[in-house]
C-alpha cells in the first residue's frame, strides 16, 4: 500500500502538491487524475524518492521508498520512458537495470517477452517509436516482479492494440494482488482500467472514491425522449408539458429531447397526459469524462487563449441544470436525475470531505496558497509556460 499524509512540496514560490493525504489499496488499480500542472508528476516523484517533500510524508508498505531494503524488488515504475540510455540496445538496457538490483538475466528476457519487444532486443532504443518505448519502460518496471507500480501516462503513444494490452495488464498486475496507481489524461480509458480514483487540482485532493461513486457524484444524468419525427407539433407539446411538471428540457441535434429533474415514469406519465407518443424514452448517464470536466472545471491552469476569448471556459455538458437550483419536484423518487453537488462556497473548486487536512488527518502544511485564488476560472490568460520535467514524452 502507498500512503501519502499531508505531502506538499514546494519549489521556490510555486506549490506544487498542498497537504495531499490519501491511500493506494493492493488488488485494485488506481486511476490518478487532474489537469495538466496539478501536481500528479510531483506526487509520483516523492512517491519513489526522486524529490523530497516540503512537509508531510509518503510511504510504500510503511517505509520511505529509500528506507525500502533493495527498492526495486519492492517497487516499479514507469515515470518518463524517454530516460533510457538512447545508444543501449532495450536487452541491455534492461540487464543493467537488473544487475544493478541483483534481478537475474533470465528475468530480462521473460519481461521483454510480456511487453512484446522480443524481436527488437538487440536494437537500440534510440531508434524506438513513442510506443516502443513505452513498452521499454513498462519492461523495466516489471523488472523486479514488483508489488507496488506506479505507471505515469502509460498508454502515452501506444496504438488501441497497445492500450488495450496495457489495460488488461495492469488489471491483471492488480488482479495478483499489487498496488497499482497509474496516471492518464485520457478518461475513456481510465473509466475502462481503474476501479478507484483518486483526483487532484492544483495539487490538493478532489476526489478519493471509486470510478462509480465519481461518476454519479459528479455527473448531470439525464433522459432522452423522442417524439414521433413525423410531427414537430408533438415535441413542442411534450417540451411544454414536461417544463410544466418541473422538468428542465432541452433538445439534443437529433431532435431528441432532454430531460432533466424529473424521474422517467413521471416523464412517461406526463407524456401519456399531453396524448403526446414516444419513440424513445431512455436513461443516460454522464461518462466519466463528464464527471471528471464538472469536478475539475475550477482547477484548470491551462486553457486555450482562443477558448477564452470565446467564452468556451470548460462548458457543462449540454442539459446540466443550475447547481445552485433549490430541490426539486420528485427529488427523492428513484430514477430522478440529480445535478451534481454545489462547488462548495468559497474554494476555488470542489474539496472532498474532510480536506484540507485530509481524512487520514494530514500534518498541518501551513497556511493553504490557494485560499485567496479566485473561485473561478482565470480571467487571464495564464503565462504561456511550458513547465513539465518529461513534455517531449506527452
Ligand atoms: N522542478 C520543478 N521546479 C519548479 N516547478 C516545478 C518543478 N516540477 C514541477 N513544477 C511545477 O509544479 C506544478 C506541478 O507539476 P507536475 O509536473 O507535477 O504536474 P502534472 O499534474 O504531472 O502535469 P501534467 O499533467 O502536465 O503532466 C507545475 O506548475 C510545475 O510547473
Amino acid at each position: 500500500m502507498i500512503e501519502a499524509v499531508g505531502l506538499t512540496k514546494r519549489y521556490g514560490a510555486k506549490t506544487a502538491v498542498y497537504n495531499l493525504s490519501f491511500q493506494v489499496r493492493p488488488g485494485t488499480v488506481t486511476g490518478f487524475l487532474g489537469p495538466n500542472g496539478s501536481g500528479k508528476s510531483t506526487t509520483m516523484r516523492m512517491i519513489l524518492g526522486l524529490d523530497n517533500p516540503s512537509a508531510g510524508h509518503v510511504t510504500i508498505a510503511g517505509h520511505p521508498y529509500r528506507k525500502l531494503p533493495n527498492a526495486p524488488r519492492h517497487v516499479g515504475a514507469l515515470l518518463d520512458a524517454k530516460a533510457v540510455h538512447g545508444g543501449r540496445h532495450a536487452r541491455n538496457h534492461l540487464l543493467c537495470l537488473a544487475q544493478l538490483s541483483g534481478i537475474p538475466a533470465r528475468r530480462v528476457d521473460e519481461v521483454l517477452g510480456v511487453v512484446g519487444l522480443q524481436d527488437v532486443a538487440k536494437k537500440r532504443s534510440k531508434g524506438f517509436s513513442l510506443g516502443m518505448g513505452q513498452r521499454l519502460g513498462i519492461a523495466s518496471a516489471l523488472l523486479g516482479d514488483p508489488q507496488v507500480l506506479l505507471f505515469d501516462e502509460p498508454v502515452n503513444g501506444l496504438d488501441p492494440e497497445g492500450i488495450l494490452w496495457v489495460r488488461n495488464l495492469m488489471k491483471q498486475l492488480a488482479a495478483e494482488g499489487r498496488t497499482v496507481f497509474v496516471s492518464s489524461h485520457l478518461m475513456s480509458e481510465m473509466a475502462l482500467t481503474a476501479e478507484h480514483l483518486i483526483v487532484i487540482g492544483r495539487g490538493q485532493l478532489l476526489a478519493d472514491m471509486s470510478v462509480k461513486d465519481f461518476i454519479s457524484a459528479n455527473s448531470a444524468d439525464f433522459a432522452r425522449v423522442r417524439t414521433p419525427d413525423t410531427d414537430p407539433q408533438q415535441r413542442e407539446k411534450l417540451t411544454a408539458a414536461l417544463t410544466e411538471a418541473g422538468g428542465q428540457v432541452l433538445p439534443e441535434q437529433d431532435g431528441a429531447l432532454r430531460v432533466t429533474g424529473l424521474p422517467l415514469p413521471r416523464i412517461s406519465d406526463v407524456a401519456h397526459g399531453a396524448s403526446v407518443r414516444l419513440w424513445e424514452l431512455s436513461p443516460h448517464q454522464a461518462s466519466l469524462e463528464e464527471a471528471y470536466m464538472r469536478m475539475t472545471q475550477g482547477a484548470v491552469d491551462y486553457r486555450s487563449t482562443i477558448d477564452q476569448r470565446a467564452g468556451l471556459q470548460q462548458q457543462l455538458p449540454a442539459g446540466a441544470p443550475d447547481q445552485f437550483a433549490p430541490p426539486m419536484p420528485g427529488q427523492d423518487q428513484p430514477g430522478w436525475y440529480a445535478p451534481p453537488p454545489p462547488q462548495q462556497g468559497g474554494q476555488p473548486f470542489g474539496m472532498p470531505q474532510g480536506a484540507p487536512g485530509g481524512p487520514y488527518g494530514g500534518a498541518p502544511a501551513g497556511p493553504n496558497p490557494y485560499a485567496q485564488q479566485a473561485p473561478a476560472a482565470p480571467a487571464q490568460a495564464p503565462a504561456p509556460t511550458p513547465h513539465t520535467d518529461n513534455e517531449d514524452s506527452r
